[in-house]
């Protein structure tokens, strides 16, 4: 079987061990959610399954068998660039779009709410992601007059317009409010449905309502979480659902032991 992604190895920083060996494959498809303490080392392992340079010492093996886009922790949006250009940022630096972004995104009306982002236009598509992450009336603004929580949806939005079938996310609505991280998640979940997504997260419901895999992981290292409930195609679990609920205090749990 072809896997989208695998880690094998162990890390250290600065002599001491970071994380001990882990194996952590990822299958075509689905969300795997790698949840875990503070400090425990899953940025380094989502930025090691990225390819991107980490400054700590790893010794194993890496393969990447999808393309990948991922949303790092720190939104990293460009300061002197509007919302729209932001979220179209790997498509400008590719070059794909021009001239000027064709005059300033025209095109890129309102697509309705709930609307899936059209495929044919990158001005249509990026309006409407930017709709979706309810920032429809920031699409002119530039980062620093926005809330830490708006930058986030403009990272989420800009990874979404990404399009990739590897997607990798790193805490993406740990700077939202519980209703707006709700709906992001429903909202990822549909827009990643037929994606293989790694969602870092120290969140265990956020781990109860989207991981069709649950990886715990700890100093000792990483352990898969038996058996979530499934989990409708396109969609969260319901966040009051009684099951999703006994998940989530059964990895609260599992992440106090
Ligand atoms: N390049 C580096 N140089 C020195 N220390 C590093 C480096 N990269 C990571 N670390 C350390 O490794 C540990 C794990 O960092 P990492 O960001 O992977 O953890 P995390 O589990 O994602 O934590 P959080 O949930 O707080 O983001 C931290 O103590 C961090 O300070």
């Amino acid at each position: 079987m072809t896997l989208a992604a695998r880690l094998q190895g162990r890390a250290w920083v600065d002599g001491m061990p970071l994380f001990a060996p882990v194996d952590l494959a990822l299958a075509m498809g689905g969300w795997t959610c790698l949840l875990g303490p503070s400090g425990v080392g899953k940025s380094t392992m989502l930025r090691l399954v990225a390819g991107l340079d980490t400054g700590v010492s790893f010794q194993g093996t890496i393969t990447r068998n999808l393309p990948v886009a991922l949303m790092a922790q720190d939104p990293g949006l460009i300061p002197w660039l509007d919302v729209t250009e932001n979220v179209t940022l790997g498509a400008r630096l590719r070059g794909t779009l021009s001239p000027s972004f064709m005059s300033k995104y025209p095109g890129g009306g309102p697509q309705g709410p709930g609307a899936e982002p059209p495929t044919a236009n990158p001005a249509s598509r990026a309006a409407a992601l930017i709709e979706a992450v309810g920032l429809t009336d920031r699409a002119h603004h530039r980062p620093d007059s926005l809330s830490g929580g708006q930058r986030q949806r403009v990272a989420l939005a800009r990874t979404l317009f990404e399009d990739r079938p590897l997607v990798l996310l790193d805490e993406p609505f740990s700077a939202l409010d519980a209703r707006t991280r709700a709906q992001m998640q429903d909202l990822s979940a549909r827009l990643l449905a037929n994606r293989t997504v790694l969602l870092v997260t120290h969140d265990p419901a956020e781990a109860a309502r989207l991981g069709d895999r649950i990886l715990l992981l700890r100093e000792e290292g990483l352990t898969e979480w038996p058996a979530p409930p499934p989990r409708p195609t396109g969609a969260a679990r319901p966040y009051d659902a009684p099951e999703v609920l006994a998940l989530q205090a059964d990895l609260m749990r599992g992440m106090m032991a």
